[in-house]
């Protein structure tokens, strides 16, 4: 540890005094956070220290009953939290209050746009932590020693939130103290019924006694009494919890302004028991939007009330994580490690429950909360659809869950069910049709779903990106088969009345002389050309085979720096189409030749992709139009 003995003045990294800025100017309207953040701090470092007691027994000796107290003197205007926890040395403080060293905090920066309103949403998401005392304080004093450290090896860290702090070297007991020294308007947190009343509004759950002094003719005493319920939230029966206590807890667990959208809450006994408390968030929470898969939270790890590791990647599958909540088991070994968690049947079994319950969650808001659950669609849902691939066990289950566009609902909301869908489908109808493409307008102009729309059978439209990934691995939901409808054979016979077979298959014939002329003049861009029974009012359009991958799948796997090998596409005309008979009836065999490129270059263009030419594209549009 570096030595300090006289104050030293150290500046603030530049991204700290930003937040500093941003917390006491967007925050103000929040201010009473600052209570529940410090509380949330000293609880957490109460909780390190019980953990790292497990192993060192000596760390707690001579005060092992870990709390946080909360006083205040009126004449001095000075609030002061202080917990027997972890405390911090030199340089963890220099560490965690001098400088931003979590990723999230700088892509956190990064996004911020400017409009005060949307940036206050956003940082109440972020968790503002230690900085929030700035909200309400014009400086702050922070006293603390590490657990373990010599009494003299206590730090005195000071600043008034305006680009430079000092630390010094000081005599201090264990742990940490915050001392606020309020600002001229904050008098109201000077105030014993003021400060219990923030405290059980906010901070009841928290597992560890948080004491207020005893008062006495208006005056504090030297006793304090517990004021929470100090026990943690999860390990209350159910019956005794409010919905206010489950809301309290997500708040300060997720540090989400926001309350939860829903939460599940069980005890399990059996071969193992523990107990899980699971929240769905409203919004998307920072984190999951910033950190990837790799790098998620939100999960957190208790063995007999003692607060372990964060365990969201070993307790939640990937495409469950946006989920937060508290795992406490009765069973594992308090020295787990990472290491062992990857690879223990308890743990398996509990992320198997963990899944399930979320799973629950879900159809339970499904069904009884349309629009709570269209809006964790809205946020989550493409997140969900990575299970359908994960989770092969659960795949009909997510299925089930996932909501579309298609041909019959409005807009590009995502609000069809595949239950919705079949319950729709027509006569004769044996698979769910969809199209996927780059966006929602392509998907919906696309010319391949024209017949079917004619037929009054829906298409569900896919134009997430990780729709055409999701449905390499959904092939059938509920006995029924999902088909592209721009590959292969629709089998549109079969559907509604069947059509006239017969009229088709003259037309087909009709048509024999045009498709040869097509085959020709195109043979370098497309593998074949058909007549098409997708189409009523395009000319052309491009189809794939069963088996390929769709066009704009491929587009992206190019973009993304994959080979793939060159595939020719189908084109399909409908010889009805005055362009097909235009090409059919030139005699002139070079107009030919570019109008049937035209008829080319058009169900390209519907099918997302780019030209090759587009010069040669207008002119030959413009020869058209000027009737050379
Ligand atoms: N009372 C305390 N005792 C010991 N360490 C503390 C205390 N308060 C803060 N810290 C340390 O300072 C770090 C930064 O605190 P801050 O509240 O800014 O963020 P955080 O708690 O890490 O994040 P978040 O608030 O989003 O959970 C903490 O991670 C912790 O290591």
């Amino acid at each position: 540890m570096t030595e300090t003995t006289a104050p030293q003045t150290r500046k603030f990294e530049a991204e700290v005094a930003q937040v500093l800025h941003l917390v006491t100017h967007s925050l103000y309207s929040h201010k009473e956070i600052f209570l529940r953040e410090l509380i949330s701090n000293a609880s957490d470092a109460c909780d390190k220290l019980r953990f790292e007691a497990l192993a060192n027994p000596a760390l707690t000796e001579g005060d092992a009953e870990l709390r946080i107290d909360i006083s205040f003197d009126a004449e001095a205007r000075t609030l002061t939290l202080r917990d027997n926890g972890i405390g911090m040395s030199q340089d963890e403080v220099i560490e965690n209050i001098g400088t931003i060293a979590r990723s999230g905090t700088r892509k956190f920066l990064e996004s911020l746009s400017g409009d005060a309103r949307k940036d206050t949403q956003l940082i109440g998401q972020f968790g503002v932590g230690f900085y929030s005392a700035f909200i309400v304080a014009d400086k702050v004093t922070l006293i603390t020693r590490r657990a373990g450290n010599a009494p003299g090896e206590g730090v005195r860290w000071e600043s008034d939130g305006s680009g430079e702090y000092t630390l010094e070297a000081i005599e201090a007991p264990r742990g940490s103290s915050v001392i606020l020294h309020l600002k001229q308007d904050e008098t109201e947190f000077l105030s014993a019924w003021k400060l219990r009343d923030l405290i059980s509004k906010y901070s009841d759950h928290i597992a560890f006694p948080i004491r207020l002094p005893v008062q006495k003719d208006g005056k504090s005493t030297d006793e304090f009494e517990t004021v929470n319920h100090a026990a943690a939230l999860w390990t209350r029966p159910k019956s005794e919890l409010k919905d206010e206590d489950y809301q309290g807890f997500y708040k300060s667990l997720s540090h989400d302004f926001n309350d939860a959208a829903s939460w599940t809450h069980n005890r399990v006994e059996g071969s193992q028991s523990y107990t899980l408390l699971l929240y769905l968030p409203a919004k998307p929470p920072l984190d999951a939007m910033f950190n990837g898969r790799d790098e998620r939270k939100g999960l957190k790890l208790y063995i007999r009330r003692v607060f372990i590791m964060d365990a969201s990647e070993q307790l939640l599958p990937a495409y469950l994580r946006f989920m937060r909540g508290v795992v406490d088991s009765d069973d594992l070994p308090l020295n787990v490690s990472r290491e062992i968690l990857q690879d223990n049947r308890l743990v398996a079994q509990i992320r198997a429950a963990c899944t399930k319950r979320s799973l629950d969650l879900l159809e339970k808001l499904a069904n009884d909360d349309k629009e709570k659950f269209q809006a964790f669609i809205d946020n989550f849902g493409n997140v969900l659809k990575e299970g359908i691939a994960e989770d092969t066990a659960n795949r009909e289950r997510i299925a089930k869950l996932l909501r579309f566009a298609s041909t019959a609902s409005e807009g590009q909301a995502r609000t069809v069910s595949l239950d919705d869908y079949i319950g729709r489908m027509t006569v004769g109808q044996e698979a769910i049709y969809y199209i996927s493409a780059d966006g929602y307008g392509a998907a919906k102009g696309s010319p391949q779903i024209e017949a079917l729309r004619a037929r009054n059978v829906e298409v569900l439209l896919m134009f997430d990106r990780i729709d055409e990934w999701m449905l390499g691995y959904l092939h059938e939901y509920a006995g029924k088969k999902l088909r592209n409808v721009a590959k292969g054979d629709l089998e549109l016979d079969k559907l509604g009345d069947g059509g006239d077979k017969q009229a088709r298959e003259e037309a087909e014939k009709a048509a024999e002389p045009v498709l040869a002329k097509l085959k020709e003049l195109l043979s370098e861009r497309v593998r074949d050309v058909r007549v098409s029974q997708r189409l009523t009012d395009s000319p052309s359009c491009l189809v794939l085979d069963e088996y390929d991958m769709a066009s704009h799948m491929q587009r992206l796997m190019r973009e993304a720096g994959h080979e793939m090998p060159a595939s020719k596409p189908i084109l399909e005309i409908n010889p009805q189409h005055a362009l097909v008979k235009r090409i059919e009836g030139e005699a002139d065999a070079a107009r030919a030749a570019e109008f049937s490129l035209l008829l080319f270059e058009q169900a390209q263009l519907m099918d997302g992709a780019q030209l090759d030419d587009p010069a040669g594209f207008v002119r030959r549009i413009n020869a058209l139009l000027a009737g050379v």
